[in-house]
C-alpha cells in the first residue's frame, strides 16, 4: 500500500502538523520502531502477529478446508465475533465473486436475523467454520449449538462439516477432540484483531478458493518496509500521523474506502483500532464510512462541523468499470463520456480536494486493485500502523481489560460464571441476582 499525508500538514490543514513536528515524529517512530522489532524477535505478545506472513502455514488451512467442502459447497459459515469474524469477513467479502460459495459470518445473537439466516441456507451443502481464541465467548458458543442443532433437525451430520479454529485448550477444543473433528490453533501471542493473516482469518477464504499465499506475499512485502522511518515504511506513516493528528485535537478517524469491496475493511479496522489503542484514557474513535455513498451522508460534517477528525481515505488504482449509457437528454450528456469508475475516481478526488481547500486533515491509502496480494498488504499495513500507534501513546496495545470485564459480567448473568461478577452487572442494572 501507498500511504500519501500530504494533506495533513500544516500548509493546508488545520490540526495540521509542521515540518519540524514531523521530523520530531520520526524520531519518536525510530524509538519505536526498535521496540517493535525486538518484540517481534522475541515473540513477545501481540507483537508475535507482525510475524505471521512467515509463520502461517497455508497448506494446513487448506487441508482443513478440504476435509469439509468440495466443487459442490454453496456456503461457508463461520460463528464467530469480533476479531474471529472480522478478519475473514474482510478478505472474503473483498474477494468473493458470484461463482464462490456464499461466505456468511454469525457475529451476532439477535434470534430472528440467525432464523432467517439459517432458514435460507442449504445445509446439505453448507460447511462450517467455528471460531474462537478463548473458546468461551457467549455468543459464539450459543450460535454453534444453534447451527449444530439445525443440522440435527435436517438430518445432515455436522460432524462431517464443521472445522473448529480455536486455542490449546477450553470447551471448543474439547468438543473438537470429542467428535474428532477437523481444527485448527489460533496461533499464539497473536490477539484475535490481530489474527487475519492466520488461520483465523484464512479458512473462509480457503473454502472459496482464494489464494492464501498471495495474502501473505502482499503482507510480507509491506513487512520489508517496516524500517525505522515514517518517511519510509507507509504503514508508520499513517500510524504516526494518526497518533500526531490525535494529540492535536483529530480525536475522530473516519475510515472510507472507495470501494464496496472494502467496506468491511472499515469495520475491521474500527475494532483493530477501538480495541488496541482506546485505553487509559486514550485514543482515537473509528467511524465507519464508505465513498462515494457516504458523502451523500456525512461529507457535510467532516468538511464543516468540528475540527476534530481525520479523514482516511482508501483509494483502489485499477478497479473494474463499466461504461455508462448516453442519453439525449442535454443536462445529463455529460455522464455519456465518463464511466462509472470514472465517476467513482472523480468523487474521491473532489471530495478529498474539498477537505483538504477547507484545511481538514485526511490521508489517502492507495492500493493498486482489490486482490490477494494487495489485501495482505493493507491488512498487514493497518496491523503495523496500529502497533506503532499503540507505541506512540503509550499504552498496551494488546489487551482489552474493558471489554472482558462485561465478557465475564454477561456469563455471570445467565448463571456461567461467578456470582459476583454477576452481582457487579447487577449493582449497575437495577437487575436481580438470586444466589
Ligand atoms: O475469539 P474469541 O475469544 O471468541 O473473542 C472474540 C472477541 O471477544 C471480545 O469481544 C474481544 O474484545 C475481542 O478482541 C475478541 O476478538
Amino acid at each position: 500500500m501507498n500511504v500519501d499525508i500530504g494533506n495533513a500538514l500544516a500548509s493546508v490543514a488545520s490540526p495540521g502538523i509542521s515540518r519540524d513536528a514531523l521530523e520530531s515524529l520520526d524520531d519518536q517512530v525510530a524509538v519505536a520502531h526498535e521496540r517493535i522489532e525486538a518484540g517481534m524477535d522475541a515473540g513477545e505478545h501481540g507483537y508475535e502477529a507482525l510475524n505471521l506472513p512467515e509463520r502461517t502455514d497455508t497448506d494446513e488451512i487448506r487441508l482443513a478446508a478440504d476435509r469439509v467442502a468440495g466443487p459442490e459447497t454453496s456456503a461457508i459459515v463461520t460463528v464467530g465475533i469480533g476479531g474471529s469474524a472480522l478478519g475473514a469477513a474482510t478478505i472474503t467479502d473483498a474477494l468473493n465473486g458470484e461463482d464462490d460459495p456464499e461466505a456468511i459470518y454469525l457475529d451476532n445473537v439477535d434470534p430472528e436475523w440467525l432464523t432467517s439466516e439459517l432458514a435460507r441456507l442449504d445445509l446439505e451443502t453448507t460447511v462450517v467454520n467455528v471460531v474462537s481464541r478463548s473458546g468461551t465467548t457467549a455468543e459464539t458458543l450459543a450460535n454453534f449449538l444453534i447451527v449444530r442443532d439445525a443440522f440435527e433437525a435436517a438430518s445432515v451430520d455436522w460432524t462431517e462439516r464443521t472445522i473448529v479454529t480455536t486455542g490449546e485448550s477450553g470447551p471448543l477444543r474439547e468438543l473438537a477432540d470429542r467428535h474428532d473433528l477437523p481444527s485448527l490453533k489460533v496461533p499464539d501471542g497473536v490477539p484475535g484483531r490481530f489474527s487475519a493473516l492466520s488461520a483465523v482469518g484464512m479458512v473462509a477464504a480457503a473454502v472459496c478458493g482464494h489464494d492464501l499465499d498471495a495474502l501473505l506475499e502482499g503482507a510480507t512485502a509491506e513487512a520489508e518496509t517496516l524500517t525505522g522511518s515514517l518517511f519510509e515504511c507507509p504503514a508508520y506513516a499513517y500510524g504516526a500521523m494518526a497518533y500526531a493528528l490525535d494529540t492535536r485535537g483529530a480525536g475522530i478517524n473516519a475510515m472510507m474506502p472507495y470501494a464496496e469491496a472494502l467496506e468491511t475493511y472499515a469495520e475491521w479496522f474500527a475494532q483493530l483500532w477501538a480495541e488496541s489503542l482506546g485505553k487509559d484514557d486514550l485514543g482515537q474513535t473509528p467511524v465507519r464510512a464508505l465513498g462515494a455513498t457516504d458523502q451523500h451522508s456525512q461529507l457535510q460534517l467532516y468538511r464543516a462541523g468540528p475540527r476534530d477528525k481525520l479523514v482516511t481515505f482508501v483509494s483502489v488504482e485499477d478497479g473494474a468499470d463499466l461504461e455508462i449509457p448516453e442519453t439525449d437528454v442535454d443536462d445529463l450528456a455529460y455522464l455519456g463520456d465518463a464511466t462509472l469508475g470514472e465517476l467513482l475516481d472523480a468523487e474521491f478526488e473532489a471530495t478529498e480536494a474539498s477537505l483538504a481547500a477547507a484545511g481538514r486533515p485526511n490521508v489517502r491509502v492507495e492500493i493498486e486493485r482489490v486482490d490477494e496480494f494487495e489485501l495482505g498488504g493493507l491488512l498487514y499495513g493497518m496491523e503495523a500502523a496500529c502497533v506503532l500507534a499503540g507505541e506512540l501513546y503509550g499504552v498496551n496495545t494488546f489487551e482489552q481489560p474493558a471489554v472482558e470485564w462485561a465478557k465475564k459480567a454477561t456469563r455471570g448473568l445467565l448463571g456461567g460464571g461467578t456470582f459476583e461478577e454477576a452481582e457487579a452487572v447487577a449493582e449497575k442494572t437495577e437487575l436481580r441476582v438470586e444466589r
